[in-house]
């Protein structure tokens, strides 16, 4: 998961932009980049690292024009470290387009043959979003006849990329002279929710963003979200058009936004994520209740900062006193989507740190989101025996992830998976904890739509069944063995 947002004003978009990346940094801490319209002239910058160590003043001021777009990266393919695949990506041809991307694609092998071998177009980097832009290029070169462009045109370059590409792909592209395509893949994984505000001279200004909290906090009323396979196409002067592009859609979004990726103040797909969380927190309750004695736990604790919603509802539920023993520095980012075993091993120690008192002869009952790797809780089970727990249970508020997630989410090899192929003794063995709890997938599921309308989610990493085409033993193998690096 990354962060994308794109605007198209009367007024300069560089500050909006930037501040919406900031809002959006939680998805992504590997690289950022901006880049704005100035009529048919692009400006864009893109470094490593975080967003406020990345735009110095003299590039914000670089950043001229009305239309723009902006990205935080958390790579799924590529390099994370390579500058030169940090979002946007740009093409000269047809008009310029520059484009960002959140989510992965699965068939990056047949395209990238097709790109070379049929469109006769070269690919610098291994990044999918390249070849992503690159396959929107080449359908819109087919469409075009003349200088103009109209949004029929474009519509029916993007029902031509629904058909060639496999995988996950909420985008923002900025066309030249034109204006702002967003579009969302026909299963709507990735999120991607539109907005708008009136400007002081009455005009309107659009804003496409993965999250609705860059809405509520920069002042935008939200619209509503972009649809799965649908494209929506604001022009230069602010006129918004939309169409359906992919002719079978249905939305199944991503699970994982709910349960860690995304900011417990957003709502998608009419799903409130703090909400769902606190949800995940009840079943949670149940589930713990069924399976430890009572009086077995004496303190109910969240680990900072993803869990505190379910953690709270499970103490709450337990009737157990809620505390807060483990002090988060603030100052480190999110470990879980740090590039590098090392650098989130380390992330855990300094970011975490587990206050004795709260700890001293009590049974305790650590809550988490979620275990993947299994990278943090090890490293806090052992933090609190440290700090004189008596007796470590743990419970994560999502089912043992036991599959590579493909649709933007960095785990691809299922033997970095703490829950692969173990059973859950063995894990809280793995965990050192003396007791290990999961969520139940049903309840997973029931807790995250319950009062909407979503009707199923997007859950492969818990159950091996992936909602799109390409997803084969054959493809996860090879995804396994060019892992990113
Ligand atoms: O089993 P693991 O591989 O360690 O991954 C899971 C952990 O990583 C995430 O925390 P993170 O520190 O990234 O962010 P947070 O502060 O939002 O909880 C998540 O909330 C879990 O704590
Ligand atoms: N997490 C994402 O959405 C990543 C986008 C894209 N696949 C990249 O690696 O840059
Ligand atoms: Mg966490």
């Amino acid at each position: 998961m990354c962060g994308i947002v794109g605007i198209v004003s009367a007024e300069p978009v560089n500050q909006s932009i930037y501040d919406s990346l900031l809002l959006l940094q939680h998805r992504g801490q590997d690289s950022t980049g901006i880049a704005t319209a100035e009529g048919n002239m692009f400006h864009m910058h893109k470094a490593r690292g975080q967003v406020r160590e990345a735009f110095r003043t003299r590039d914000m001021r670089s950043l001229l024009g009305t239309m723009g777009l902006g990205h935080v990266r958390y790579a799924t393919q590529g390099k994370a470290s390579a500058e030169q695949e940090a979002q946007p990506f740009y093409v000269n041809a047809p008009y310029g387009i520059i484009l960002v991307h959140n989510g992965n694609l699965t068939n990056t092998r047949e395209l990238t043959r097709e790109l070379f071998d049929i469109d006769r177009r070269h690919l610098n980097t291994t990044s999918d979003t390249e070849l992503l832009l690159n396959i929107l290029a080449n359908e819109l070169q087919q469409q075009v006849t003349g200088v103009a462009l109209d949004p029929d045109q474009i519509f029916t370059a993007v029902e031509r990329v629904h058909e060639r590409v496999e995988g996950s792909y909420a985008t923002i592209a900025m066309i030249a002279g034109h204006g702002l395509l967003a579009f969302r893949d026909p299963y709507g994984i990735r999120p991607l929710t539109l907005g708008r505000r009136m400007l002081e001279n009455g005009s309107t200004e659009w804003v496409v963003a993965s999250e609705s909290l860059v809405m509520e906090s920069l002042g935008y009323e939200i619209v509503r979200d972009v649809e799965p396979g649908e494209a929506v196409f604001v022009a230069m002067d602010g006129e918004m058009v939309s169409r359906q592009c992919a002719p079978r859609h249905s939305l199944i979004p991503c699970s994982f936004e709910y349960v860690y990726l995304a900011r417990p103040d957003s709502v998608m797909s009419g799903i409130s994520v703090y909400e769902a969380r606190l949800r995940l927190g009840n079943r949670l309750a149940d589930t713990v209740a069924r399976y430890t004695p009572m009086g077995d736990i004496d303190v109910v604790m969240p680990i900072p900062d993803s869990s505190r919603p379910a953690a709270m509802q499970v103490a709450q539920k337990l009737g157990v006193e809620y505390r807060e023993g483990f002090y988060k520095n603030r100052y480190v980012g999110r470990t879980f989507i740090m590039p590098g075993q090392a650098a989130r091993k380390k992330s855990v120690r300094q970011k975490l740190n587990a206050m004795s008192t709260e700890f001293k002869g009590k049974n305790i009952l650590i809550v988490d989101d979620s275990i993947v790797r299994g990278t943090t809780s090890k490293e806090i089970v052992e933090m609190a025996r440290q700090a004189g727990a008596n007796k470590v249970t743990f419970a994560s508020a999502a089912p043992p992830v036991r599959f590579p997630h493909v649709y933007g989410i960095n785990m691809p090899s299922r033997h970095e998976l703490v829950a692969h192929d173990r059973k859950i003794p063995e894990i809280a063995a793995a965990l050192g904890a003396d007791n290990l709890i999961y969520q139940e997938v049903a309840d997973l599921e029931a807790a995250i739509i319950e009062g909407s309308s979503v009707e199923s989610l997007e859950m492969s990493c818990f159950t091996g069944e992936y909602v799109t085409g390409t997803v084969t033993p054959e493809y996860l193998a090879w995804v396994e063995a060019n892992q990113l690096s």
